[in-house]
């Protein structure tokens, strides 16, 4: 213990002590004193016990991060604008939840042995009853943003510090989060701190709307402000409304700014808004029938609104509800999709791009290369193509090419005539070339097609025409070739493993799938997978969106045939899903950038991931992404990976 810090645990004694001359010269807040009193009267803490920083384990952390997921993902953007502000003058952003536990976290990598010891880091835990008086604790206690500057804390412990915390309300007027800034070290004056906390303030703000919006995306929502060009972007006030007109929802300012106007006491910041239920003509002149007027479209209309009692006046814009919530409008200029490319989407953009492009090229005399991660979809997609086109009549012929054994693939593929070699048997046999005539070819796996294979694969497609083994005379064919690989077969030409020729007359144009953790429609494909089967919980989905999804649709269908096996209750669990679900740490943003920074391929670190994640159970990781224990082996072999059971002693 320092000298200071001795001090600073004299100075908190005599405060909370019955001293009376010590209380009037006593230089600290009000708010501040406040909660040294509650340190030792309601949490028992002694100032003269110095306690170190508590960071939750991290199973424990997990739980706090499930129950705030969505929040967090919401707030994210906000949180990393905040930080880019105030990193260069040496501030961290933590982002807790109702119970003081740090969920969220940015802060300087190089500074990370330091900011953890300080309790600036992600688990930490900052309520006042474990920590003592600190920002986020106090904020906590009181509902109110304010700053609290080195020896404002009570423990002496966190006397370097200078923190600003700002409360989050959800819309329903609940103390849901809160945003603090801290520095580990800072200059003397408090005063120097108020713009981090007004910079804290705005940000809440933010974060506050995003998630009032975010919330209420299905309901009639009041964008008000007093000054008419802050409306659309930056209004001070939201309100949802139901149907029928009744207040469902506010942000933290419209609330206060209600109450103000109806005389109504301030709500307590853990407790529910007493406002809401309140129908619309109790707050302002006007109905819910009047609310399309306002509708904020693209001649930007604005309204005026009158509060009832005050008759202050407040402009206004109404966001009608999202029409189709569970599945959102992607774009209405776009062009309408066939039904069965339109079914393999629920809303992703990146994915719409590519149906939209695929629409376009469903009769043109082209072969088409789909590219896209292992069980993303790419056989459904060439089925649902196939189907789109005017090939729809004819047949549609899949082969996976790396599952039959090169020896058989030429018989497979091009047919061959009895006896025409040893185990061909007595029979003829029509290749699958011949059976796809006038349809679809779907050759999986090309880039494991041998290369002899590729070369009179090259003939059938140049010629129109196949020779079966054995046979003198070739036969007419009329194919469309869709092809997929998860190698990416523009390597394989450079590395002489692929012919350039085949590949250009394959390639007449490509369609990549996206990875299932970059779509935006997980929700809606989960809903999909599960239609008539089961529901699932809130705390379950979120266990899903948590998962990193290597092996894809293929593993998300896995993952709820298995939940909806397991479950006995009236909803799929989280502890239905398969063992790995949910359990793997969701990736944080430093982690975000370190991994992009690593040179191992993407399917690599995933594979890592999931590998470390289930312990290096192959059959359990084989199991969730969907793939034999073969391929497993084979995949890991490919990227040197070996499994620490099997490394040498
Ligand atoms: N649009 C979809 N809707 C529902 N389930 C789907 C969809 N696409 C794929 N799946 C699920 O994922 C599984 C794998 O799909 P598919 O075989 O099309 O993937 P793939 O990319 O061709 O896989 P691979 O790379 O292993 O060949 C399917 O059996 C199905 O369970």
């Amino acid at each position: 213990m320092n000298q200071s810090q001795r001090e600073h645990i004299a100075t908190v004694v005599a405060s909370v002590s019955d001293n009376a001359q010590h209380r009037a010269v006593c230089q600290h807040d009000q708010a501040i004193r406040d909660s040294w009193q509650r340190c030792v009267e309601r949490y028992g803490l002694d100032p003269s016990r110095m306690q170190a920083a508590h960071i939750l384990p991290w199973h424990e952390l997990r739980e706090h991060r499930e129950h705030l997921e969505e929040f967090r993902r919401i707030a994210r953007h906000g949180l990393s604008a905040l930080y880019q502000q105030i990193a260069p003058a040496g501030y961290v952003v933590l982002l807790t939840d109702a119970q003081g536990v740090t969920v969220d976290y940015l802060g300087d990598e190089s500074a990370e042995i330091s900011l953890r010891r300080a309790g600036l880091f992600l688990g930490a835990q900052w309520s006042e009853a474990w920590a003592g008086t600190c920002a986020v604790g106090t904020a906590l206690a009181t509902g109110k943003a304010l700053t609290v500057h080195h020896n404002d804390h009570f423990d002496a412990t966190h006397i370097a510090l200078s923190c600003s915390a700002v409360p989050l309300f959800d819309p329903q007027g609940q103390l849901n989060a809160i945003l603090d800034i801290s520095a580990l070290t800072s200059p003397q004056p408090k005063s120097g701190q108020q713009l981090a906390l007004q910079l804290a303030r705005l940000h809440a703000h933010q974060i506050e709307n995003a998630w009032f919006e975010h919330r209420h995306r299905t309901d009639w929502v009041l964008k008000l402000s007093p000054a008419s060009p802050f409306v659309e972007v930056s209004p001070d006030y939201l309100i949802a409304f139901d149907a029928r007109g009744r207040l469902i929802g506010h942000n933290h300012r419209a609330q206060r700014m209600l109450e103000q106007e109806l005389g109504i006491e301030a709500a307590s910041p853990h407790g529910r808004s007493s406002l809401l239920g309140m129908p619309i003509e109790q707050l302002f002149n006007t109905s819910i029938n009047s609310l399309p007027d306002w509708l904020a479209s693209a001649s930007g209309r604005q309204g005026t609104l009158e509060r009832v009692n005050s008759g202050e006046r407040l402009y206004v814009t109404a966001v009608q509800p999202a029409r189709h919530p569970e599945r959102p409008v992607i774009n209405t200029s776009a062009q309408l999709l066939p039904a069965p490319l339109a079914a393999l989407n629920g809303g992703d953009p990146l994915l719409q791009q590519q149906l939209q492009r695929a629409a376009r090229l469903l009769n043109a005399p082209l072969h088409v290369v789909v590219q896209g991660e292992t069980g993303s979809g790419k056989e459904y997609f060439a089925r649902a193509f196939h189907q789109s086109g005017e090939r729809s009549s004819q047949p549609f012929i899949a082969l996976n090419c790396a599952a039959i054994p090169p020896t058989l693939i030429e018989s497979v593929l091009f047919g061959h005539l009895p006896g025409s070699f040893s185990g061909a048997g007595n029979k003829a046999r029509r290749g699958l070339i011949q059976e796809a005539d006038g349809g679809t070819l779907f050759l999986d796996e090309i880039g494991d097609m041998p290369l002899e294979m590729q070369t009179r694969l090259l003939r059938v497609l140049a010629e129109q025409e196949v020779l079966p083994v054995g046979a003198s005379r070739p036969v007419a064919v009329n194919i469309r070739v869709i092809s997929a690989s998860h190698h990416v077969l523009d390597q394989l030409v450079e590395q002489g493993r692929f012919r350039a020729d085949l590949f250009y007359r394959l390639q007449g144009a490509r369609i990549t799938l996206p990875a299932l953790r970059s779509r935006s429609d997980l929700d809606w494909l989960i809903d999909k997978m599960l239609a008539g089967k089961a529901s699932l919980s809130q705390a379950a989905r979120q266990c899903l969106h948590q998962h990193g999804w290597p092996g894809n649709l293929r593993e998300l269908s896995n993952a709820l045939d298995y939940a909806v096996a397991m479950f006995e209750g009236e909803r799929i669990e989280s502890a239905d899903l398969p063992e790995g679900i949910g359990t793997t740490a969701p990736v944080t943003l430093a982690q975000e950038g370190a991994l992009t920074e690593q040179a191992l391929p993407e399917e690599a670190q995933r594979l890592m991931a999931s590998l470390h994640a289930a312990r290096w159970n192959h059959s359990a990781v084989a199991r969730q992404m969907g793939i034999s224990r073969m391929t497993l082996y084979r995949r890991m072999q490919r990227y040197g990976i070996q499994s620490p059971n099997t490394l040498p002693a």
